[in-house]
């Protein structure tokens, strides 16, 4: 029987394989092709041109000749793009075909149809599918891994049905290694098996062995908002890749990648996820930190990600941090936007090289004549339009002067090649004017610019009066550079009081590590992205930094205005092995959900004690000579630890020290935590760096300790 199937199937890869193989050619064949008639096209179309521009006096038609002919060259670059990502996704349906099987009764009186799943969807001549892409609706009863009574989504309508067999296969090529069905076997030998590759500098995509309650995650359309809490190593950043490259394929006819924004933790993780999307054939989009997003609106420097981080690992914040964290506070700005500031003070005079162009008093005026039942930011709008129009008007008087005049005419030729770019041909009065007029324009082009940047405004009056109207104090600024939390109110305040942010309008935006945001982030995000759907995935456990927030308060904020959010919880781990699994699941603060470990049991995680800090030569060396050659990833808790302990092992590439805040979200083959010692971690917050920490390993846990292990580490010994 099973020599039956496996000969049916090895016929099935075959002609699949020789279909592919066909479509590769004839494909690569019509793109060369292509390319080649291309070539000829473009250069007598350059040709073309030239003539036409040269011979025809009518320069309009000679213009909708080419406009003609931009439309020609738009239409074959379409044509050879199209081609080239189709040839891509059949060069990687070779690689590997298929991944996935299914035979569905419909529940009709029809024989059960088999649907083969792989990375991308084929076809043969005849349109007959052969091959269905992971993400069609059909896929979704492949990963709900079941046999018997089953159902998937088509647009909002569940399909009942019943699935008689669910297999999957090892394939390479043409090559079918083996395959196991789901009746027969009960551990997932493909999961292990992929579980078991050692770390890349790169996370991998997990499409053939997606689990079922991620598969739910990366399908869920339901709601606007979504919240995973998901335990330290079950796929949340896995599942929240592999549902950006489902969005995107299931609303192709209404997204692309620039629709889509990720908020990742750090910058050495976008790096991690990179490969990720362009492995499934889909652009990347938009990756960025919170701090590079708020950047970049901004023209002042904010804190870098080192002294951000820094910041926020500290035990304690001052008052006026607290305060700018409260989501409360970005309420309040938008709350008042019909406030009065103290005029007085709000308007600086416009100044060049120390003489006032425009005095505070003449805005003060201009500020005064706008409506004072109009919100704070139409008003400033207003002031800068009236300004910007007498500017103009103040310019354009001045250029009719004879005395300017004058001075064109007494320009040098280099001044003149500098302010015009060519020397003054033609001195009637007119152009003289039109010369003058330029000339102003570029003397004065610091006046326009403080216009434009609104430096007539003084913002820090704005931040002020509504900082003590919230909190009732007054703000003591600290240092240079801006503090992330000063951008973000900022920000907002610029929002409402001063000038809209123009915000591309992004239809999903994604968050990683969602428990490290404070409240007053996440308030701004969803007010500069109201219509935007929410994927937020975190890990209670994991909230090592004093910015961050439970997730039932994340809850409450995104549903204050009505609408709709969904939650999900995930226990099972893939990343570590049970041994390093079990020592992390003690460290976990929710003590009535046991986390499960998918991975053998492995090796028991290693105590190690020394005396000094010199010590960590040798110990090096013991645990480099235990892995034999396979690298070792060291852990600590702080940015100084790490400047300490990092000059030891300059030379050594088997070695690499990292901080706890810089290895969030990453992990690694081995981890040595190095200072698990009693007064180093002994509070919640250290319990949740060693379980951030432990939760990095893969596959072995060192854990050294100096004098007397942490209490938070008794259950060790
Ligand atoms: N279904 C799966 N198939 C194969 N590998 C998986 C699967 N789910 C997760 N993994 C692997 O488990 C590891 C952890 O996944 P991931 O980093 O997405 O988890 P996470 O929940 O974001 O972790 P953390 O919060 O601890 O940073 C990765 O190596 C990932 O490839």
């Amino acid at each position: 029987m099973s020599e039956k199937i496996r000969q049916q199937e090895e016929d099935y890869l075959k002609s699949t394989y020789h279909q592919l193989q066909k479509t590769q050619k004839t494909l690569s064949e019509w793109l060369n092709e292509t390319k080649q008639s291309g070539q000829t096209m473009m250069s007598k179309i350059t040709e073309d041109i030239k003539l036409n521009v040269d011979g025809i006096s009518d320069k309009l038609d000679s213009f909708s000749q080419i406009e003609m002919k931009n439309r020609e060259i738009d239409q074959y670059n379409i044509k050879i793009r199209n081609g080239e990502v189709t040839l891509d996704k059949v060069n990687r349906l070779l690689e590997n075909p298929y991944f996935g099987k299914i035979k569905v009764d419909f529940l009709d009186e029809e024989e059960p149809e088999s649907f083969y799943i792989g990375m991308h969807g084929f076809s043969d001549a005849n349109n007959d599918n052969l091959i269905y892409d992971w993400r069609s609706p059909i896929a979704e009863l492949f990963y709900n891994n079941e046999i018997g009574p089953s159902s998937y989504n088509v647009r909002g309508n569940t399909i009942e049905t019943s699935i008689e067999e669910r297999r999957q296969f090892v394939i390479e090529k043409d090559k079918l290694i083996t395959y196991f069905d789901t009746m027969v076997s009960i551990q997932d030998d493909v999961l292990l098996d992929a579980l078991a590759k050692d770390d890349t500098k790169k996370m991998r995509d997990i499409t053939v062995t997606i689990q079922k309650e991620q598969n739910v995650i990366i399908r869920d359309t339901s709601t606007p908002y979504m919240l995973v809490n998901g335990v330290a190593g079950s796929g949340k950043t896995s599942a929240i890749m592999q549902r950006i490259a489902y969005l995107l394929y299931n609303m192709q006819d209404e997204i692309t990648s620039e629709d889509v924004l990720i908020l990742s933790p750090n910058k050495a993780f976008i790096q991690y996820v990179s490969d990720v999307l362009p492995s499934l054939g889909e652009k990347n989009p938009r990756n960025m930190t919170l701090l590079q997003f708020a950047q970049s609106y901004m023209r002042r420097h904010i804190e870098s990600e080192e002294h951000y981080f820094k910041r926020i690992s500290k035990e304690s914040m001052s008052k006026e941090t607290e305060y700018l964290r409260d989501g409360q506070f970005i309420h309040y700005i938008k709350d008042n936007v019909y406030r009065e500031f103290d005029s007085s003070k709000l308007f600086d005079d416009i100044t060049l090289r120390d003489k006032t162009i425009i005095s505070k008093e003449h805005i003060k005026q201009l500020f005064d004549e706008t409506p004072n039942n109009s919100p704070h930011v139409d008003r400033v709008q207003g002031v800068k339009q009236r300004l910007l129009s007498s500017w103009n008007q103040r310019l354009i008087q001045q250029s009719r002067t004879k005395k300017i005049h004058d001075q064109v005419t007494s320009l040098t030729e280099e001044q003149q090649e500098k302010y015009f770019g060519h020397l003054i041909q033609d001195d009637s009065e007119k152009s003289l004017t039109r010369y003058a007029e330029q000339l102003l324009r570029k003397k004065y082009k610091k006046v326009t610019q403080q216009i434009n940047r609104y430096r007539w405004l003084n913002q820090e009056i704005l931040f002020n009066e509504l900082f003590k109207g919230f909190s009732g104090v007054t703000y003591q600024r600290q240092m240079a550079p801006i503090t992330l939390d000063e951008a973000i109110a900022i920000l907002t305040i610029t929002h409402y009081y001063v000038e809209r942010l123009t915000m591309p309008n992004m239809r999903f935006v994604l968050v990683d590590e969602v428990q490290d945001y404070t409240p007053a982030q996440l308030q701004f995000l969803l007010l500069l992205f109201p219509k935007s759907d929410f994927t937020m995935v975190g890990d209670e456990n994991q909230a090592i930094f004093n910015t961050n927030t439970p997730f039932k308060a994340i809850e409450a904020l995104f549903t204050s205005d009505g609408k709709e959010l969904t939650t999900y919880q995930l226990l099972t781990s893939y990343r570590s092995t049970g041994a390093i699994t079990k020592a992390f699941n003690e460290l976990s603060l929710s003590k009535n959900a046991t986390i499960v470990p998918i991975r053998p049991q492995g090796e028991e995680p290693v105590l190690i004690q020394y005396n000094e800090l010199s010590d960590i030569n040798q110990v090096v060396t013991d645990i480099l000579t235990e892995l034999n050659g396979e690298k070792l990833t060291i852990i600590v808790k702080t940015e100084d630890e790490k400047a300490l302990l990092e000059h030891w092992f300059d030379e050594l590439l088997d070695v690499q020290v990292t901080s706890i805040n810089l290895a969030k979200g990453l992990e690694f083959d081995n981890v040595l935590l190095w200072g698990a010692s009693s007064e180093h971690y002994n509070d919640v917050r250290d319990q949740k760096i060693l379980y951030t920490a432990f939760s990095r390993a893969m596959n072995r846990l060192y854990i050294a300790y100096n004098k007397n292990i942490s209490p938070l580490l008794s259950y060790l010994l």
